[in-house]
């Protein structure tokens, strides 16, 4: 049973887990291997932006990528989680963007550092509004797509995924609990490019979730 109201889960402080290169199509595109196991890295809450608020380019970035993803919200926490019963655990879903400092992140994939800088400042994590579980029936086999100033870059399916859903909150909750609230974004299909200050990215899933963002840059 949830006791809290899950339709502001990102106000309450919660974990974000991301799973990397879990879209053979998008590891291919930045020649990285096909991982055997999920790559996992960590957002801050601080990292989440809603819709009316700018994506913020950090300072210290010269190509920050769009990266679209399906991201599953927690509803009831729990250690090593069966598979079998893993999606009792989902309370909803969100449609996120996993931005990327990709310049950064190339610079500590070379020296063997972590990604932090890359990928958990602040506004890193755009979010749509929640959506109850009941209106993606199929988590597996949805289409996600995302347009930047009106041309489409990204266009996948979650049936690409590697690792499905429910083999993900298993395999996560085995190392780290999973908690009422926390989100975990599911990777993101080809197509990942770089934006601008003042572009205009909208994204979607199929016929559920639409949402835009605006990008910023602060003053230096
Ligand atoms: O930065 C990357 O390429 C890894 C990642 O987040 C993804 O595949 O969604
Ligand atoms: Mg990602």
């Amino acid at each position: 049973m949830t006791t809290r109201n899950m339709s502001r889960f990102w106000e309450w402080g919660r974990k974000i887990i991301c799973v990397g290169r879990n879209y053979a199509d998008h590891a291919k595109e930045l020649k990285n291997a096909i991982p055997t196991e999920p790559i996992l890295f960590l957002k801050p809450p601080s990292a989440y932006v809603r819709e009316g608020c700018p994506i913020v380019v950090p300072l210290y970035t010269s190509n920050l990528h769009h990266e679209v993803e399906l991201g599953v919200v927690i509803g009831k926490g729990g250690t090593a989680i069966p598979q079998s019963t893993a999606m009792e655990h989902v309370a909803g879903y969100a449609l996120c963007l996993d931005m990327t400092a990709r310049d950064i992140q190339d610079e500590c994939k070379s020296k063997g550092l972590p990604w932090t800088l890359a990928k958990a400042f602040n506004t890193s994590c755009p979010i749509s509004e929640f959506i109850l579980k009941e209106r993606i029936p199929d988590p597996g086999n949805v289409k996600l797509w995302l347009k930047v100033n009106d041309q489409l870059r990204q266009s996948g399916c979650t049936s690409q995924m590697i690792f499905s859903i429910p083999f993900l909150i298993s395999y996560i909750s085995d190392f780290i609990t999973l908690e009422e609230g926390d989100l975990i974004l599911t990777g993101t299909p080809k197509g990942v490019s770089s934006v601008q200050e003042h572009d205009e990215l909208q994204a979607g899933i199929q016929d559920v979730v639409t949402m835009t963002f605006k990008v910023d840059r602060p003053d230096q």
